[in-house]
């Protein structure tokens, strides 16, 4: 699997494979909960056991889950430090040998598919079924590509009972009637429970190798939940800050997979070329980059008016802007479709470059497309718009250097 496939703590959310921890405060004095995105990543929690987990506001029973799919969640799993069994949700899958996906994570303590080479710890259980997984839950951390969200909610609707807390990992959106609906919100209308989230500049396959790095908890309200999340991830290569703005944090993590697509054309664009010249590559990737963080901030603003400015400050904006831009699966299929000239699709270099995992920047760009369209916003964010129309093939690739189109706005 490509490394970054750990799909960061969206481990903890997504459903590919998704995964439960149960932990019991009784018996854990201190969990490290590592976690890996798909294939090499981990993050690794410390979780002040049973002061964290006795939390009123969190558990008033013993049983912390972890909802996950892939990368990002079997970086948790890794939760050879966890006392108690840790349930996983996992998209079943059969390999090409006929055995189950889950069959062979309970029987190697490996998930053959996403996190090769890494050994789960013996407690980690994987769990097809979704009800099953979340049964007793009182924390929940949903790590999924976002497109696989509403069903999964839909499914445990009526489903999630007590005082439960979750936290979203899950860096895309839903586009409803009403308008652009975020994650974090959709677990929280659909399952009647409060959601944080946590984002980041966070590639798989480098925390995997437990390189530093950092990440943004944003909350509602709360100061104690956003601190038991971040307790809960914290360790002394993860670094969680908590920021009081659950959509900024959010929106960050979102919009900047839209930005990266552009920022891979830019690079395909580039390729062929034998003068290719990378400090003025360098020099275009840093102007879509800025073009990009100003088109988050000022659409995240219009959104939500308590966006705050600082939030684009954080690890969850400008950081992994830079990231992604660089380093991501996003960045790195929309290279192949530039250099491509648009003649491949995404939908077919996505199989052949990812094995599995998805793609989020595509589909955004299109829900975003959709969202400006619906509010006549459309002029006021160029790039993002553009970048959604090389991707169905309105416009050529080379028209993300069209640098006209993006010049000051002052609207924005
Ligand atoms: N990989 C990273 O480096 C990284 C880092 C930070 C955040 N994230 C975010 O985490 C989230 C999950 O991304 P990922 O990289 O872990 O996943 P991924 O892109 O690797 O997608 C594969 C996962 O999707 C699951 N899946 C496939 N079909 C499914 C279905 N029908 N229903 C439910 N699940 C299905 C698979 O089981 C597998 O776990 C995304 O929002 C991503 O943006 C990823
Ligand atoms: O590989 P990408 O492009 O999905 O990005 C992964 C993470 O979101 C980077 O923080």
């Amino acid at each position: 699997l490509p490394s970054h496939s750990l799909t960061f703590l969206s481990i903890l959310l997504s459903l590919r494979s998704s995964l439960c921890l149960m932990l019991n405060p009784e018996k854990t004095q201190m969990v490290n909960v590592v976690i890996r995105n798909l294939g090499l990543p981990s993050l690794e929690v410390e979780v002040g056991g049973a002061s964290l987990l006795s939390s009123s506001l969190l558990m008033p029973s013993s049983f912390l889950r972890f909802m996950c799919a892939n990368d990002w969640m079997n970086l948790l799993i890794k939760t050879q430090y966890v006392s108690d069994e840790v349930r996983m949700w996992v998209f079943e899958e059969v390999l090409p040998n006929g055995e189950k996906l889950t069959d062979v994570i309970n029987k190697t303590n490996e998930n053959a598919n996403y996190l090769p080479g890494i050994k789960l710890g013996r407690n980690v259980v994987a769990d097809p079924e979704l009800e099953n997984a979340v049964k007793e839950a009182n924390m929940l951390v949903f790590v999924t590509p976002h497109q696989f969200m509403d069903g999964i909610c839909k499914k445990l609707k009526g489903k999630i009972k007590g005082e439960v807390e979750a936290i979203s990992l899950v860096k895309g959106m839903e586009v409803k009637k009403e308008g652009p609906c975020m994650i974090s919100n959709l677990i929280s209308k659909e399952l009647g429970i409060n959601c944080s989230v946590l984002m980041g500049a966070n590639i798989a396959n480098e925390i995997a190798v437990e390189k530093f790095s950092e990440a943004t908890v944003g909350y509602r309200e709360s100061r104690e939940i956003a601190d038991t999340w971040v307790q809960l991830f914290s360790t002394p290569y993860f670094m969680v800050t908590p920021v009081r703005d659950v959509e900024g944090v959010e929106l960050c993590g979102t919009l900047k997979n839209v930005v990266a697509i552009a920022a891979g054309f830019v690079d395909g664009l580039e390729m062929g070329n034998n003068t290719k010249a990378s400090s003025s590559n360098e020099v275009l990737s840093a102007a879509i980059m800025r073009i990009g963080l100003r088109e988050m901030k000022a659409l995240s603003k219009l959104l939500f008016p308590s966006v705050k400015d600082s939030t684009f400050f954080e690890s969850c904006g400008v950081a992994d802007v830079i990231t992604t831009c660089l380093g991501g699966r996003n960045r790195r299929v929309a290279e192949a479709f530039a250099q491509s000239g648009g003649k491949r699709s995404f939908d077919e270099l996505e199989a052949e470059m990812l094995e599995g995992q998805k793609l989020q920047g595509v589909s955004t760009a299109k829900e975003l497309y959709e969202a400006l369209n619906h509010r006549g916003w459309m002029e006021m964010f160029p790039l993002f718009s553009t970048v959604h129309q090389i991707c169905i093939g309105r416009l050529k690739p080379d028209a993300i250097v069209n640098y006209r189109n993006f010049g000051p706005n002052p609207k924005l």
